[in-house]
């Protein structure tokens, strides 16, 4: 389901007034999204912020952070903040905003009048020329005595201009700011694997307008950086609220690239075997997204590779076939993810600003399989990127493909990124350093023994029983195929080693022999080579002293 369009409210009887009782939340709810009743922690948070209260939310990813401040901006008059590091999201609700405004045409039944025309979905950046024209009707509106909008979407960086502080005080003056809602709050954090550096400009809103409640969300905050955001935002007595991490409908596996014969044909098996179903695969380099997807492609899949190494056209067509589920598997580098975090805001063309547009119109919900096809760098990141399988709920899998040399090469590319931080800064290199244990929990994930499960909830700092995976991971499922391949993996990680190091052996044994045979014979035969014999010979005696 689409992420609904939001047409204010009024109490039948016609003076607008909070609405915060349970049931007349949940009618909301129903009215507007067609849900039954919240999920998790919803309905606190979103009494907490209605009652004026901070508010630190911590949802598992897919469980429905939006709903606690799309139902707020329903139930009060006024304006909701919610600042996105996600420009597409601001784009997103602003296309459906269009869409909608005639889809409303049932009556609600539940005695909460509708009112059409005061839906108030808005983007507001700056950067962004193509939608000048827009800006200049939203600034407008909230320029006017009685603005119409609901929910202003503004990027981070718009929050620390000067010009959009002074309209946020106006606003705020004239009573209207009813909250503000900093989604994805972790990347507020230096301790955050997403921490954007504007994001802690945010840190001043609680000085400028110190009566409004703010809502942190995010879906990955390990303590430290839960106390790193409610710190940064001043927030006063926050209710925190914490859900499980747990995603119960993705199983998790791990499948051995050094066991396998051929992991393409491997991949290229399961995803069949599952019929067509929409699927995303993380590649770490563009050359393996292109090769997979050739290989996947010539097999009968319908998919295509996506990179930031393909033009702005052939991007957009392949989220644009992906999202209208046209082809059903992206092999994509983790920018496809990425980007939506890091826009390029100064260079952001049009075809870019389209194609983030299109991409989250309608975020599919449907993806049955994520496969990382190379080891991720770190916990943060697989959730967050597994996490976007079967946001509608639905059994799903998340599927890692591990390889002792992928695991090498992220340790070289982190231990490489390492070095160059130390030499710039020593704060800095301190964050590298917790990259590089942050990897190794990825290792453990893979190369250990145990519950999958239960290895992310504790990475988490959540604690989790060991009956709570019932058999949704491929350790707990299969506890003696995987001790087996681990035995496996370990045994062929050996004898690789002896195998490589034979391998040096010979070759060196090869050429001390041609130089036993042939050279030595020279050097002999030429009496001022002769006199420094012995000098080469200690070369090649140091040569077999590793
Ligand atoms: N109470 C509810 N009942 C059923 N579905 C819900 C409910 N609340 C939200 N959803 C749906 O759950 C899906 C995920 O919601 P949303 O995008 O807000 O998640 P999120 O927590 O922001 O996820 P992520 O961290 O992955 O971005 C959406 O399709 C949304 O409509």
């Amino acid at each position: 389901m689409k992420k609904s369009l939001l047409p204010a409210k009024k109490i039948s009887g016609g003076t607008e007034k909070q609405v915060s009782g349970k049931e007349a939340l949940v009618k909301l709810l129903r009215w507007h999204f067609g849900y039954s009743d919240f999920r998790g922690k919803q309905l606190e948070a979103i009494q907490a912020v209605l009652s004026g209260r901070d508010c630190f939310c911590l949802m598992p990813t897919g469980g429905g952070k939006s709903m606690c401040y799309q139902i707020p901006a329903l139930a009060k008059t006024g304006i909701v903040l919610v600042v996105s590091p996600l420009i597409g999201n601001c784009f997103k609700l602003d296309l459906l905003f269009s869409n909608f405004t005639g889809s409303l045409d049932g009556k609600p039944s539940d005695g909460i009048e509708g009112e059409r025309n005061c839906c108030g979905i808005s983007l507001f950046d700056p950067n962004i020329t193509f939608v000048n024209a827009l800006l200049l009707g939203i600034h407008e509106d909230l320029d006017s005595g009685k603005p119409s909008l609901r929910l202003l979407y503004v990027t981070p960086e718009l929050i620390a201009t000067l010009g959009f502080m002074s309209k946020l005080a106006k606003i705020h003056s004239r009573g209207l700011l009813n909250l503000i809602a900093i989604d994805e709050a972790h990347c507020i954090s230096t301790w955050g694997h997403d921490f954007r550096p504007s994001y802690r400009k945010l840190s001043s809103l609680r000085n400028r307008v110190p009566d409004v409640p703010i809502l942190a969300l995010t879906a990955t905050a390990a303590p430290k950086v839960q106390k790193d955001v409610i710190d940064s935002l001043s927030l006063q007595n926050p209710v925190v609220l914490k859900s499980s991490f747990n995603r119960p409908n993705i199983y998790y596996e791990v499948r051995y690239k050094d066991l396998l014969d051929d992991a393409y044909a491997d991949l290229c098996n399961i995803l069949k075997s599952y019929g067509d179903v929409c699927a995303i695969v993380y590649c770490l380099e563009r050359a393996t997204c292109d090769e997979l997807s050739i290989h996947l492609s010539r097999n009968g899949i319908s998919c295509a590779a996506y990179h930031a190494g393909l033009n702005n056209k052939l991007r957009t067509s392949v989220l644009d076939d992906w999202i209208s589920s046209k082809i059903q598997v992206v092999v994509a580098t983790v920018a496809f993810g990425l980007f939506l975090l890091y826009p390029t805001w100064s260079c952001c063309g049009v075809c870019t600003v389209i194609q983030i547009l299109l991409f989250l119109q309608d975020d599919r919900q449907d993806v049955r399989i994520v496969c990382h096809f190379n080891i991720p760098k770190s916990m943060e990141a697989f959730y967050q990127e597994s996490g976007r399988a079967g946001r509608d709920q639905l059994p799903s899998r998340s599927l890692l493909y591990y390889g002792i040399d992928d695991r090498k090469r992220m340790e070289f590319i982190l231990g490489n990124a390492e070095s160059k931080k130390l030499q710039s800064s020593s704060s800095q290199g301190e964050l590298s350093k917790k990259s590089l244990s942050n990897f190794n929990e990825m290792v453990e994930y893979c190369e250990g023994s145990g519950c999958r499960r239960k290895k992310i909830l504790e990475s988490f700092g959540e604690q989790a029983s060991t009956s709570l995976c019932q058999k949704t991971c491929d350790a707990c499922k299969h506890p003696n195929l995987v001790a087996r391949y681990l035995e496996e993996l370990t045994t062929s990680c050996t004898v690789r080693q002896r195998n490589s190091f034979s391998q040096v052996l010979t070759s060196r044994c090869d050429l001390f022999l041609i130089l036993f045979l042939f050279v030595w014979p020279m050097v002999h035969s030429v009496p001022c080579l002769a006199e420094e014999k012995i000098h080469i010979f200690s070369f090649f005696s140091d040569m077999y002293s590793y």
